[in-house]
């Protein structure tokens, strides 16, 4: 049987030497383990937890090896920032069962002549007391403190001030809670509740609810289409659209569905939801997802949200979910803070064609809804304050309060009360 500190190096050093998503990346090296239940666990507990904290853990390693980071096998160091994460931040495991399961993986890897070196470099941590020292520059502390690049933690700070930055980073670490959103066309309360068996679900609203750990996707509930996973944030931008069965929904940027549901939902499965993105592929996974929902009200198809399609019929209602940055959800997605903030220099410009193209569909009198999973002023206030500079024919709209609170027309809401930072602006067309 495949060991889960085995398994979860070998797949960091893959996470780290590509760009893929971690959640596919462990969903499928977890899938042919042979790992059971407590394997996996473990297996996932390392490998999301270096990920999170890996400047914080390079930032020790560095403070106790010999030689640079740089220069380390990348294999070796990855043994050792797991090793590391360990000791500092599970419990569950024993300082010295982590040093020597640490070396014993230098030995499986074949880095034999570097299992020397492990062993004094997590000794050493041990024997100082497990010390994190930061930085002096608060900006380098920063960015050591909550394993953020010195770039990004910069930009935070530039764009919401350092306070709202570091609480906005700190909630980050914190554990992510799984928001389930329940299926009211086709279950009650109870009947949720019973089918999700020894999962608790704690409700926060009408119909989001809090699961407590455990797999949700391997319930009855989820197999009948009594929920949909959808984070807290996510379920209040469609709420704040507020479609009925009346409308008729453009959701423009919509795979893979989790909103076009929600919408669905909110429309008591009736109306009409055309929902697009930018791939064939893409687009069935919403069709999919609609059908195990029983949603009949989605037509799913590909369209490049940025060309005006003259095909398509006028709106009441738009949902532009565009693509963003993802900053808001490095809790769930933790490599996203290691990208190059530069990698997002092109982001505001799409997302404004995008919005400027949706308004083509939009009738008069209709709302539309512009919404980012990001917290950068560039993709969020920027986009919407040159919608209402460039558009005289339209006018930002008051949002609906949200968990007791009360926005004004553009809403940055944050983690830990709304699950994730989250951006949602509403308009209308005169
Ligand atoms: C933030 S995600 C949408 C999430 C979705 N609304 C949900 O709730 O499940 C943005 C989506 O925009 C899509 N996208 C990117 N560029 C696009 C374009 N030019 N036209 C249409 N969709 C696009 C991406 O494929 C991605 O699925």
């Amino acid at each position: 049987m495949t060991d889960p500190r085995y398994l979860a190096v070998k797949l960091l050093d893959k996470t780290f030497g590509s760009c893929s998503y971690s959640n596919i990346q462990l969903d499928s090296g977890l899938k042919n383990s042979g790992l059971d239940d407590r394997g996996k666990k473990l297996c996932s507990a390392i490998y999301y937890g270096v990920i999170e904290r890996r400047i914080t853990l390079d930032h020790i390693i560095g403070g106790l090896s010999s030689r640079p980071i740089a220069k380390l096998d990348s294999i070796v160091l990855n043994i050792l920032r797991c090793g590391v994460y360990q000791i500092s931040y599970m419990d569950s495991v024993p300082d010295n069962a982590a040093v020597n399961e640490s070396v014993a993986l230098a030995k499986k890897f074949r880095k034999t002549s570097a299992s020397g070196m492990v062993n004094a470099v997590l000794r050493n941590f041990i024997r100082g007391g497990k010390a994190l020292i930061l930085p002096k520059d608060s900006l380098k502390a920063l960015s050591v403190k909550y394993s953020v690049p010195e770039e990004m933690a910069a930009e935070l700070a530039k764009n919401y001030g350092s306070e709202a930055a570091e609480k906005f980073l700190a909630a980050s670490l914190e554990k992510s809670v799984t928001y389930l959103r329940r299926n009211t066309t086709i279950c009650t309360e109870e009947e949720f509740v019973a089918a999700l068996g020894d999962i608790k679900a704690e409700r926060l609203t009408d119909c989001c609810y809090a699961a407590e750990s455990g797999d949700v996707t391997a319930t009855e509930a989820f197999r009948k289409g009594f929920f949909h996973v959808q984070g807290l944030a996510s379920q209040l931008c469609c709420e704040a659209l507020a479609p009925t069965e009346q409308d008729r929904v453009l959701d423009i940027c919509a795979a893979p569905g989790g909103k076009t549901f929600t919408m669905a939902e909110l429309m008591k499965g009736k109306g009409e939801i055309y929902a697009f993105d930018l791939h064939e592929k893409r687009a069935e996974l919403i069709r999919r997802g609609a059908e195990r929902l029983h949603l009949k009200n989605i037509k799913a198809a590909a369209g490049d949200a940025t060309k005006f399609n003259p095909d398509l019929p006028k709106f009441t209602k738009i949902l532009c979910d565009v693509p963003c940055s993802g900053l808001g959800v490095i809790g769930s997605k933790p490599e996203i803070k290691y990208k190059n903030i530069s990698d997002f220099a092109g982001l505001p410009d799409i997302q404004y064609k995008i919005v400027c193209n949706a308004l083509n569909y939009l009738e008069a009198g209709g709302t539309l809804v512009y919404s980012t999973c990001t917290v950068r002023r560039a993709e969020n206030e920027e986009v919407c304050e040159r919608l209402l500079r460039d558009h005289p024919e339209v006018e930002a709209v008051e949002l609906p309060e949200m968990l007791g609170e009360s926005f004004g027309t553009m809403a940055l809401l944050m983690p830990p009360k709304f699950g994730s930072g989250f951006f949602i602006a509403k308009f209308r067309k005169k």
